[in-house]
């Protein structure tokens, strides 16, 4: 799938792109996830494309591959046309972490962005001063990386990568390191800089976990899908007049993207007002179809209940924008939270709401014990491997089962990482129930009481 809502020249583009990261030593029965699928993107002289989507979805994978520090599986990589083998000397990036030298100056750690170009030593001063002035470092230049701020060393990110004068800056996460404010100030400086031609960049595309950066500065936003990673839907930027959070067009946007980015299992197409579904939107994928095989969130228990109590006093509905903002949580962090209370069906999304079932409302009410048993209940109902085992823990002799068992039926399914990051949700869930203890040195189930539990058989 392509972009189609931008005209400028092409500058870098990625066609039907997947990604398997291979392993070292290959693992017999162990499944390597597909990362990237069959995704394509043009990025287009003059824009600012923001890369949104779910923790997983392989953003920064798809950064790295259009930056070339990482080869697709499959797919090409094109340069203005020509494909690109290894890194692409064209463009800069900037990291989450600064990823700063310590025993580097200021001044020194900006130059070196220039040493592998081997531009002659005086041009390099003269430029890093220059990318260190346009950056608001001036004065620092004999500083390290220590005596700053995060706000000040990120500006050192910055003047490293401007300072190559690259066509196309690749941003991952740039902010989310920095408190609110420092953020805020230096997204301002950044979007005065670009708007204002003042840096030779083309085109700027940033990977970001924050629905608000991405409305705020982006001509164009992709949402990417999770599992496997894919483009969901690309959506045109709002006019730079109206990317303020004072503005309705503002709000709807950061709405509608939160509700495309809750809903991963709906066509985006549904969730779109008629208006802008032929006007500001290009590629709309339909959902990839959910695994045929159960997926946990990796949630804790007291998040699931904090969010099914909040609902429950806003009504028992409230806007999934708002519940992010009142937990102070970036969707990532959100997604899984809901998709538990639905998974347990303690709570439905519709329209963008989060909206308590009857169970969810019960749940919200009830005492610690009641809610342990109502827990217990839906886990049960639920979840197919919590089921499982304690069927498995009842029909055993000993009424104790080997994690392996289970280990090796979800490295059918999942990564080595991912599968016992699965087992160890089914623990804390079926720990907090009281199915079954666990004894984590032997890796063994247990079943505590044989005789209380005879009511959970299925
Ligand atoms: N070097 C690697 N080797 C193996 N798997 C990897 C590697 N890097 C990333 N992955 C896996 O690829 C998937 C996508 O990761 P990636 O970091 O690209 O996603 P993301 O959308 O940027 O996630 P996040 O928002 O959490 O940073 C994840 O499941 C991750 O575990």
């Amino acid at each position: 799938m392509s972009a189609t809502i931008t005209t400028g020249e092409v500058l870098l583009e990625v066609q039907h792109v997947s990604k398997v990261y291979e392993e070292k030593k290959p693992q017999r029965g162990v499944r390597l996830p597909v990362v990237l699928d069959d995704v394509s993107l043009q990025i287009r002289a003059g824009e600012f494309i923001a890369l949104l989507g779910p923790s997983g979805s392989g953003k920064s994978t798809l950064l790295r591959i259009l930056a070339g520090l990482l080869n697709p599986s499959s797919g090409e990589v094109l340069f203005k046309g020509v494909p690109q083998y290894g890194p692409n000397s064209h463009l800069a990036i900037v990291f989450q972490s600064f990823a700063l030298f310590p025993w580097f100056t200021v001044l020194q750690n900006v130059e070196l962005g220039l040493q592998a170009q081997e531009v002659p030593r005086t041009q390099r001063l003269k430029r890093a001063l220059s990318a260190i002035d346009l950056i608001g470092l001036d004065g620092f230049e004999d500083a390290y990386p220590k005596e700053l701020s995060g706000g000040m060393r990120q500006r050192v990110g910055f003047a490293r990568a401007l300072v190559v004068e690259p066509e196309l800056l690749f941003m991952d996460e740039p902010f989310s390191a920095l408190d609110v404010l420092t953020a805020a100030n230096l997204r301002k400086e950044l979007m005065n800089l670009w708007q204002a031609r003042k840096m030779p960049t083309k085109a700027i595309v940033m990977v970001t976990h924050n629905i608000e950066d991405a409305v705020s500065m982006a001509d164009r936003i992709l949402v990417l899908g999770a599992d496997p990673g894919h483009i969901r839907a690309e959506l045109q930027g709002l006019p730079i007049t109206q990317r303020e959070s004072k503005e309705e067009a503002y709000t709807q946007m950061v709405d509608l993207i939160y509700r495309i980015m809750t809903s991963p299992h709906t066509s985006v197409e549904s969730l779109l007002p008629p208006e802008q579904q032929k006007t500001q939107t290009g590629v709309l994928q339909p959902p990839k179809p959910p695994r045929p095989y159960q997926t946990l969130p990796h949630v804790d228990i007291g998040d699931i209940t904090g969010l099914i109590e909040l609902v429950n006093a806003s009504g028992g509905r409230e806007d999934l924008y708002q519940l992010g903002r009142d937990l102070h949580l970036e969707v990532d962090d959100l997604l899984p939270m809901v998709e538990a209370t639905d998974l347990l069906d303690l709570a439905d999304t519709r329209e963008g709401d989060l909206i308590l079932t009857s169970t969810g409302q019960r749940f919200a009410e009830a005492g610690v014990l009641e809610e342990k048993q109502i827990f217990r209940e839906q886990a049960l109902a639920r979840v197919t491997m919590l089921r499982h085992i304690v069927r498995d823990l009842q029909k055993d002799p000993d009424h104790t089962v080997s994690e392996e068992v289970y280990m090796d039926q979800l490295r059918e399914r999942f990564s080595d990482d991912e599968a016992w990051s699965q087992l160890e949700t089914i623990i804390n869930w079926g720990r907090y129930a009281e199915l079954f203890s666990y004894v984590e040195d032997r890796g063994v189930f247990r079943l505590e009481d044989p005789e209380t539990s005879e009511n959970t058989r299925s």
